[in-house]
């Protein structure tokens, strides 16, 4: 028996195919490589070249592995990106993972968890944000993901199949190991800019809006280490595998950094300056989005181990200095 990881070849997915191939388990890797990266797959996972849209094909996969979990990653993911191509995201996103809950359904598979987000509350009410709280995504991107947490809601109930949507929050870091990392083209992540802009890979950063009413007029958002998310995704395969009911949680620590705080401490550790310039707020982006994680604490009986901003900038930093050393060789 096998666990399907789609999307496997890029950021969090690589981490997650780690984390299973650390605890033993069989991994099967689904990656068109549009985002991701053919090295990024540890050895010992299989890797399939493949679109997740191939309803066919995947549930040939699906049979060949007798897969039995599905952790999907594979998706479009930049919010701002989702504003001018709102088509593309419904498809990649919506449309592809419908196909691939049909194939789920057809070969029997019996848990999935699903990459949701907090792109999916809008603009919250309030800060830490509940799962309870209305949904009212402000960007095609959030409601790509809202669609996909509906229908996963009524084919669990129509079906034998359990889910899991963890609602995540700002991924960044790296795995403490160096394994693998961020290694996206063209990042357009806070931290991951940052930290191109101190190994002198990008001349400086762009802070988008500093006329927010917030503590220094940026924007709050709640960064999560990529090691702990992936841990609570195990703990999520596991609950449903000892017949735990479906659950959606969102995934951050509670606790929120300001975009100017995250640079400074990327200077700090890095011991490295670089230019900050202020520019207009990014159309669709929401002043403070901060977790409430008591629900993902209290279900999975999460305990982060890296709840900490220095820790989760250091291995960033890390990956970027692994990266550059790559790039030279
Ligand atoms: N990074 C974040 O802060 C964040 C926050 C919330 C949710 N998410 C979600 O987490 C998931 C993973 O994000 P990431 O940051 O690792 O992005 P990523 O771009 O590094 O990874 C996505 C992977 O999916 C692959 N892919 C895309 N479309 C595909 C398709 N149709 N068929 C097969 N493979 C396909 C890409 O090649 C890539 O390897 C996404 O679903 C994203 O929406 C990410
Ligand atoms: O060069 C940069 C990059 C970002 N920002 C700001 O930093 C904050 C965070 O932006 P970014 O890292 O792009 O993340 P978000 O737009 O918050 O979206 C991320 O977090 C969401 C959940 O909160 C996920 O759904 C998305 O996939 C993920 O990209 C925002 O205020 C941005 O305006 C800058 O000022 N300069």
């Amino acid at each position: 028996m096998a666990v399907l990881v789609t999307g496997g070849a890029g950021y969090i997915g690589s981490h997650m195919a780690w984390e299973l191939i650390d605890r033993d388990e069989e991994v099967v890797v689904v990656d068109r490589l549009s985002t991701g990266f053919d090295w990024a797959v540890p050895e010992a996972a299989r890797l399939v070249v493949q679109d997740i849209g191939d309803r066919k094909v995947m549930e040939e996969i699906i049979r060949r592995h007798r897969v039995e979990a599905i952790i999907h990653f594979a998706g479009s993911v930049i919010v701002p990106e989702s504003l001018g191509d709102p088509l593309g995201y419904y498809h990649n996103n919506t449309m592809k993972t419908h196909s691939l809950l049909q194939a789920a359904v057809n070969c029997g598979v019996r848990h999935f968890v699903f990459s949701s987000t907090a792109a999916v509350y809008g603009i919250p009410d309030r800060a830490p944000v509940r799962e309870e709280a209305a949904l009212r995504p402000e960007t095609p991107y959030g409601a790509s993901k809202m669609m996909i947490e509906r229908m996963l809601q009524d084919t669990a109930a129509a079906h034998d199949l359990s889910f899991t949507a963890l609602r995540y929050f700002n991924v960044s870091g790296a795995d403490p190991r160096l394994r693998t990392g961020q290694s996206t083209k063209g990042a357009t992540h806070l931290i991951k800019v940052a930290c191109e802009a101190a190994t002198g890979k990008r001349p400086l950063i762009e802070v988008f809006g500093t006329d927010y009413p917030s503590r220094d007029g940026t924007c709050i958002r709640d960064f999560i280490h990529v090691s702990d998310l992936v841990s609570a995704h195990y703990l999520a395969l596991q609950r449903l595998r000892a017949g735990g009911e479906s659950l959606i949680a969102n995934a951050g620590y509670g606790r929120g950094h300001t975009v100017f705080e995250v640079i400074e401490t990327v200077k700090r550790l890095s011991g490295r300056d670089f230019q900050v310039k202020h520019a207009p707020r990014r159309t669709g982006d929401v002043m403070a989005v901060v977790a409430s994680s008591d629900k993902c604490r209290q279900e999975l009986g999460w305990e982060p181990r890296y709840d900490d901003l220095d820790t989760i900038i250091t291995h960033a930093l890390q990956w970027e200095e692994v990266l550059a050393r790559r790039n030279r060789l």
